[in-house]
């Protein structure tokens, strides 16, 4: 027995010999509060995974007598996404492996998933009975927030015309009704959304909204139609039986008011870890912090919050504050409980001394008076006497590459030929081209994977690369289009029209060769059925596969038809997983009316009104980090990742530094946007400060937004191990969003960022 003790504690000690400094502190944890403030690659998760480990099994071993009864109290870890989750209990997992002890006591969630979990067990409590309501996520178009503002302006006529009427009013009929349009469905749709969200992740209920709007307050006459339109959509959501992302969050902090589950979930975890705590909400951190709290004493917490303040990219669209990480570590030094861990090994020598260049270079184009993009902590290289294989790994070349092409072809031209270079030396680099939208990721796989059509002479496949383009859930929602079109031709095959769709969207997705497609779906039925079989091959299997469409209608169900339809466009997983919860989505609607005819119309509803979020399959880590792929993402997903070459192009100053742009069809009701400015007057109010003017607020808005761009960067910069490139072309598209390179569109001069010319690379 004893014997086994000491060989754990051997074991135990050399996991720990593993850890750098402030790892090490980590794994010292024996109870109470730590936060860990740490720069990027400098093994966070890492310290974190075996922290646990070690926690856990000490925790077993320290009981030596089991209770009875109950089940033994798990350590809980929580983090922001999915994948994250994933790759922390599997890294758990294998330092519990390691120290040759079972592979339990511990569960890893997201926070959203552990509310869920803690209001669905305790339906009266959190007053959510999961079983009967729906998950929404309402975005501005959504049936749901069209209804929240058509009942504001039924009940608020005269505010309505008082917000029509500012700026400028000349009395024109025309110029009312555009006015009325927008504010309907533009501005207070975005309004209810941003700043619903925002009470009501700092725990503000409608009431305490208007509260802090009427309190005599200055400057809060939006906060007054925010309150109204927050208290509109919480009937809404009640009277259609939703709850959103908030709601569950809010219903397991109910459930953990009343006594007993409180103390059923503190005995069940003895301590939480928090990954990426620089992301979490008010309402969150409020959950984790219950949680972490033990049964004798609410305010002694068993909890670990590790995050990088400089790191924070989510504050401009969620409600995430970096505010409350940066206090809680402000706290934890008062009291000594506080681990910086500066060194990283990730990067090479090269990479990190450019990036806290970068750091400096964004802090002097801040002005003091705002709160400053970054916390002064620069990236330092471990020693040599480091754990990490491979720490601080030598450049290839100088470790920085910057370059200037003409335009966006010439751009994924440069990736093309530098990766084969690459490639051609040291077979195993891995390799990501991380950019700052979803469309330009979709510019490059499509462009990389079709190098003949677009003009460019390398072609990375032949040297057997893959592309992969994370960014597909986006287009995921791109499925409920597909299906339509071919309902709607399975529905009326003699029309040209639909024909006509099928056959492009077909030729689209490279499942048909190309054809004369506007010569053949003019006559349809000579398509479809011809006198005598003449015609080119590729016409005759297209031909085969439309037959085979119509077919289904007749040997499938309508809810296999969609499923068999995905099959027939050859879906990937996600896609088809898509297609299935569009089915489920149409069964609920249509209940008991399932004909053709009217899921097309439910499917044209749906597009018209709502964004349907495709199915993500548990994505993994590891998927976007293999060798012989490039890997296309958005910098924002990219968090958490490295790879040994990041392509950073496209780094123009208006997509990454530019100004928040206000709708130019609501100028009339002033300068800046209305609900970024509502927002900020309410982070302000919920602050207990002075609630700022329209313009003042605006220009916080602008600030922020700011702040965060160079932080976004910044976790770009920081993902690469060995070689970072960087570029910005002459000519590229005015705005991505509206772009099409099929189409050939124009392409406009655009600035290249400041900091590539005002930074040495080397
Ligand atoms: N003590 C260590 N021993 C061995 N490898 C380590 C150690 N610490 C970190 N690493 C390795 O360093 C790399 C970066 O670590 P990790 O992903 O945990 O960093 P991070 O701080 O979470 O990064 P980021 O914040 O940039 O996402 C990983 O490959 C990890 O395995």
């Amino acid at each position: 027995m004893v014997q086994a003790h000491q060989s754990l504690q051997i074991r135990i000690n050399s996991l720990r010999d593993t850890l750098r400094t402030g790892q090490v502190e980590m794994a010292n944890w024996r109870g109470g509060t730590l936060a860990v403030s740490a720069v990027p690659g400098s093994g966070k998760s890492y310290g974190i995974s075996v922290a646990a480990a070690i926690a856990i099994v000490q925790r077993i071993h320290q009981r030596a007598i089991p209770l009875q009864s109950q089940a033994p109290p798990e350590l809980l870890l929580v983090t922001f996404t999915r994948s994250a989750a994933l790759h922390l209990k599997r890294q758990i997992r294998r330092h519990l492996a390691e120290l040759q002890q079972p592979i339990t006591g511990f569960t890893v969630q997201t926070l959203h998933g552990m509310a869920l979990g803690i209001a669905a067990q305790h339906p009266l409590q959190s007053g959510l009975n999961l079983e009967q309501l729906t998950l929404v996520s309402p975005y501005r178009s959504h049936r749901l927030i069209q209804t929240v503002i058509d009942r504001w302006i039924q009940a608020h006529p005269q505010t309505f015309q008082d917000l029509i009427e500012q700026g400028g009013w000349t009395g024109e009929e025309a110029e009312r009704l555009r006015r009325q349009s927008v504010l309907r469905t533009d501005i207070l749709p975005a309004l209810a959304t941003l700043v619903v969200r925002e009470a009501k992740s700092s725990g503000l209920s409608p009431a305490d909204l208007m509260a802090l709007s009427t309190q005599g307050r200055e400057n809060s006459a939006i906060l007054a139609t925010a309150a109204a339109l927050y208290e509109n959509y919480q009937s809404e959501l009640l009277a259609q039986r939703c709850i959103d992302y908030e709601d569950m969050i809010l219903g397991a902090l109910r459930s953990l008011q009343d006594p007993s589950v409180r103390e059923q979930w503190q005995r069940r975890i003895f301590a939480v870890f928090e990954d990426e705590a620089q992301d979490s909400s008010p309402l969150q951190a409020k959950l984790v912090e219950s949680l972490a709290a033990t049964p004798q004493d609410p305010q002694t917490l068993n909890l670990i919050r590790v995050g990088d303040p400089n790191q924070a990219i989510n504050s401009t669209f969620t409600p995430a504050n970096p505010a409350l990480f940066r206090d809680f570590c402000h706290h934890q030094t008062l009291q000594g409980k506080f681990a910086p861990l500066h060194h990283a090994g990730r990067s090479s020598l090269a990479i990190i001394r450019y990036v806290n260049r970068y750091m400096d270079w964004a802090l002097q184009q801040s002005p003091a008076t705002t709160d400053p993009p970054f916390i002064r902590q620069h990236i330092q290289p471990v020693p040599p006497e480091d754990p990490q294989p491979q720490a601080n790994p030598l450049p290839i070349g100088v470790g920085i590459e910057q370059y200037h092409p003409l335009d966006i072809f010439q751009t994924a031209e440069g990736i093309a030929q530098r990766t084969l270079a690459l490639i051609h030396d040291q077979p195993d680099l891995t390799f990501a081209v991380l950019v700052r939208e979803n469309r330009q990721a979709q510019f490059l796989a499509e462009v990389l994977s079709q190098p003949a059509i677009y003009g460019l002479k390398t072609d990375v496949t032949s040297a057997n690369l893959q592309i992969l383009d994370a960014g597909l859930q986006a287009r995921l929602t791109t499925v409920p289009q597909d299906l339509l079109t071919l309902l709607k031709f399975i529905a009326r095959p003699h029309s040209s029209m639909h024909l006509n769709a099928v056959l492009r969207l077909l030729s689209d997705r490279q499942i048909i060769a190309p054809l004369a497609i506007d010569q053949h779906s003019a006559y349809p039925e000579q398509f479809l059925y011809p006198m005598a079989e003449e015609d080119l091959p590729e016409t005759r299997s297209a031909r085969s596969l439309c037959v085979k469409l119509l077919r289904s209608r007749w040997e499938l169900p309508l809810y296999q038809l969609l499923s068999f339809l995905g099959l027939a466009l050859q879906y990937e997983p996600e896609e088809l997983a898509t297609a299935d919860k569009l089915v489920q989505h149409l069964l609920r609607l249509n209940q008991g009316k399932n004909s053709l005819s009217q899921w097309i119309q439910s499917l044209e509803e749906l597009l018209r009104t709502e964004r349907f979020d495709g199915v993500e399959l548990d994505p993994d880590q590891q998927d976007f980090c293999r060798d012989r792929q490039i890997t296309i993402m958005t910098m924002h997903k990219a968090k958490g990742l490295d790879w040994d070459v990041v392509f950073l192009p496209f780094l123009h100053e208006s997509l990454l530094f530019g100004p928040l742009m206000p709708l130019a069809q609501a100028r009339f009701l002033g300068e800046g946007s209305l609900p970024e400015v509502a927002r900020q007057q309410l982070r302000a109010a919920v602050q207990g400060q002075p609630i700022p003017n329209a313009a003042a607020a605006w220009d916080q808005a602008q600030q922020l937004k700011t702040a965060e761009d160079y932080r976004l960067l910044y976790v770009a910069m920081t993902r690469p191990r060995r070689l970072l490139w960087l570029s910005a072309c002459d000519q590229a598209p005015h705005r991505w969003s509206h772009y099409s390179w099929q189409r050939q569109d124009p392409l406009v001069r655009q600035r290249p960022c400041r900091f590539l010319n005002e930074i040495s690379p080397l």
